[in-house]
Order: structure tokens, then sequence, then C-alpha cells
């Protein structure tokens, strides 16, 4: 059995292209950039003046004048004004272009208005003041927003001002979520005592969905031949297959025979780890990723969250987030020689500290303490003893916010 690095190591040198597209730049929100975004010209393009009120020289102001006469208004978006005399100033609005015989703004609220003269009625006025000068924080050309980075609404505003109305992006993934399993019935059905009804597709689905992939969904009964049918179209539809369950040692645990009936070449089964231990992973020549979940609730999500999110973003070339560690709350004993991934939850504590407070349940088959989670946290396999503030890795929950 490989270890939880083993199985990470392959499942990352296997990583995934799945090819660029062009979309609207008001359609790119969340997806993944797939160019380089540099500024058309300085940023600010001009000097801007940052509030409303007059621009003067500051020589004159130094000399002694306190009394300008207001030659022009000048709003913003219009060509700067010119003065021909110290004693005179342009009335200014914020997000104008300062005028290039001016070299300090006053606030309206620093003067005073009257018959076409602006008096100045402080003495604490700075050269340069209330200025954000031409290429302060950006010159043309450079750099703003690189390959891998999200689009988030602060890159659609780098995007966006530097004119680009359209933007090159990565492709999402082809992926369908297919579970298996007799027992289980749709979710708008009435299971009998002894089914239940499937939730691992649409939780896979919904993880997926915040990742900006709309994933179908599909259920196969126990059988070798209907497993086999629905395998074989989907390796040739889609760029990655996530399936749960039937893949254990039960009687009718098909998954891996079907898989391997079909050529899908096994780069691993099972993995040292809790919840989870049963994971499959493989790929096919035509260019198809399996990731074969155990069927438990619980090891359906830790390897969302642990293995195929990361797959997601290595193969969108994003790069790679650095690690969060937490500091775990509660003592705690895990004897099997297995990496356990603890559901926990996060606080900071007055000291800036992130704590770790288990969320204790009854194994992988447990869901109900899922939404409460925030984190799995990874406790090493060959340790036994976890002992009340010990850090340790914590591998957090997608979500939203
Ligand atoms: N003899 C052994 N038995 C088991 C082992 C083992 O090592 N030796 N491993 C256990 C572990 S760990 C896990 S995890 C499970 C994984 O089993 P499978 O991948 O074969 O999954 P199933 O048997 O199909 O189902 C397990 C469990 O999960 C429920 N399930 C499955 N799919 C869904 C779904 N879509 N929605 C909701 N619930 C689902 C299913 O009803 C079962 O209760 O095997 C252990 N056994
Ligand atoms: O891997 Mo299983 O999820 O431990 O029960
Ligand atoms: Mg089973």
């Amino acid at each position: 059995m490989i270890t939880v690095a083993e199985a990470e190591e392959i499942i990352q040198d296997n990583k995934g292209d799945f090819g660029k597209e062009i979309v609207l730049f008001n359609q790119a929100a969340g997806r993944i950039l797939a160019e380089t975004i540099k500024t058309d010209r300085d940023l600010p393009p001009y000097n801007r003046i940052t509030v409303d009120g007059i621009a003067v020289s500051y020589q004159a102001f130094a000399s002694g004048i306190r009394s300008f006469r207001i030659k022009a208004t000048q709003a913003a978006g219009d060509e700067p004004v010119d003065t021909e005399a110290p004693d005179e100033c342009i009335e200014v609005m914020t997000g104008a272009a300062l005028p290039a015989t001016l070299d300090t703004v006053i606030r309206y609220e620093d003067i005073e208005i009257k018959d076409g003269i602006a008096t100045i009625l402080t003495d604490n006025i700075t050269q340069g003041e209330s200025i954000h000068y031409k290429g302060a924080d950006r010159k043309e050309g450079d750099v703003v927003a690189i390959p891998g980075q999200v689009i988030s609404p602060a890159v659609i505003s780098l995007i966006t001002s530097v004119g680009e109305t359209e933007v090159r992006v990565k492709k999402t993934p082809r992926v369908v979520v297919i579970s298996s399993g007799d027992e289980l019935v749709p979710v708008d059905k009435t299971p009998t005592e002894y089914q239940v009804r499937q939730s691992n597709s649409f939780t896979v689905q919904a993880a997926l969905k915040l990742q900006g992939v709309n994933a179908d969904v599909l259920h196969v009964p126990d059988d070798v031949e209907k497993i086999t049918g629905h395998l074989q179209q989907c390796l040739h539809a889609y760029d990655a297959i996530i399936l749960t369950g039937g893949i254990s040692m039960g009687k009718f645990d098909y998954i891996p025979q079907v898989l391997k009936n079909l050529e899908v070449e096994q780069l691993f089964h099972k993995v040292q780890q809790r919840p989870g231990k049963p994971f499959w992973f493989g790929r096919h020549e035509g260019g198809s990723f399996v990731f074969a979940f155990p069927g438990n609730p619980v090891a359906v999500f830790l390897c969302m969250q642990r293995y195929f999110l990361p797959w997601l973003h290595t193969s969108m070339d994003m790069p790679e987030k650095p690690p969060v560690y937490a500091m775990l709350d509660n003592d705690l004993e895990f004897k099997p020689d297995l990496q356990y991934f603890l559901q926990v939850k996060l606080l900071v504590n007055e000291q800036a500290q992130v704590t770790a407070i288990p969320l204790n349940g009854n194994g992988s088959g447990d869901f109900s303490n899922l939404a409460d989670a925030d984190a799995f946290m990874e406790l090493p396999a060959e340790k036994t003893l976890f002992k009340k503030g010990e850090v340790y890795r914590v591998y957090l929950i997608s979500s939203i916010t």
C-alpha cells in the first residue's frame, strides 16, 4: 500500500491538459487566466487629481499668495487648462489631469470661494499634495496578471482597465461523476428501510461547481455489464471520471475489475490513509483520468479535497497554495498505521494562533459533521498519540468564501 505522499506525487505527475479558449471579459470571472495581462499605458495614465478643489502653483503659495483667480473649471476627462499668472488657479475635480503649470491641489474644505476668487484658509499645504502621479502604480507594459491566476473581481478590474475585451482562459475539464451501488435510490425517491439516497455524486458535483466545473452525474447499478457499458462511453467523452463506491473487497465491488477490463491503467489502488483507504487512480490511453473514490461519504469528501481539487488546480497551471497549519485543541489517539485525516473546525485565538477543534464522529460513513468542518487535519501515520498544542498541516475544505 502506498503512502499519502506517494499517492499525491503520482497524481501530480499525471496532470491533465484541457486546452485554452477565448472568452469575453464579462464572462471571465472565476475562470483561470491563460495569458499575461500587461498595462497598455502608465497607471495612472496622467497626473491624477485625488480631491475636488483647486490646483495652484506651490511656488506662488510659498511666496505668500493666498487668493487665486479661478481661470477655469476642469472636470475629470477634460483636457488640462494651463494658467498664465502665478495668482491664477484652476478649479479641478477628482480624477482630472493636473495642468502642466500647476503642482499642488487644495481641497474645497480648505478654501473659500467668492466672486471667482479662491482664498486658501490654511498654511498647512505641502507641495505636490493630492496628486496621484502618472506611472506611480505601474509603467506601460508592466505585467499585472499572469497565467494560472484565478480571474477574481480584482483581476477583472485590471483586464478591463487595460482594455482587454477578450481574454484567453484555461478550458475546464469535462467531468462525469458516477455513483455505484444497488442500495442507492435517487434523491426524490423514498428508500426502503435498508436503502439510502444517492448523495455522494451530488456532493462531488457541488464541489466542482465551486471550481467553475459543470460536471455530469450518472448512476450505475452493481452490474458488470452495465458498469462496463457506461464506463466505456465515458472514457471517450470525458477528461476525468470520478467514481464513488464499489472499489473495496465486497462481492459487488466490481469497479477495479471493470476498469482493468477496459484497459484503464491502474496507477495505484489503496492508500495508507483513513478515510479513503481503497482509493483507486488510473488513466486511459485515450487521455481520460479515473479517480475511483471509496463509497463512504467522508472518504469521498476527503479524496475530493485532498487529491482531486489539487490535481485540477495543477492541471490548470494554478500556482501551488502555501501550506496551512493549525494547533490541535485536544489530545487524541489513533492506533492504525494509517495517515488519519481528522475533521476539524478552525478558530483563531487571541494570540492569533489557528486552533483545530476535532469534530468527533462515527467513522467515514458519518457525514453528519461535515457541514461544520473547515478542514481536514493530516495526522502522520507513524504516530499514535497526538497532543493538544501540537501543530499539524490542515487541508482547507473549499467553500464560497
Ligand atoms: N473487508 C474489507 N472491507 C472494507 C474495507 C477493507 O479494507 N476490507 N474497506 C472499508 C473502507 S475503508 C471503505 S471506505 C469502504 C469502501 O467501499 P466501496 O468503495 O466498495 O464502497 P461501497 O461498498 O459501494 O459503499 C460503501 C458505503 O458508502 C455508501 N455509499 C456508496 N455510494 C454512495 C452514494 N453515492 N451516496 C451515499 N452513500 C454512498 C454505501 O451505501 C456504503 O454504506 O469499504 C470498507 N470495507
Ligand atoms: O476509507 Mo474508509 O473511508 O476509512 O471507511
Ligand atoms: Mg464495498
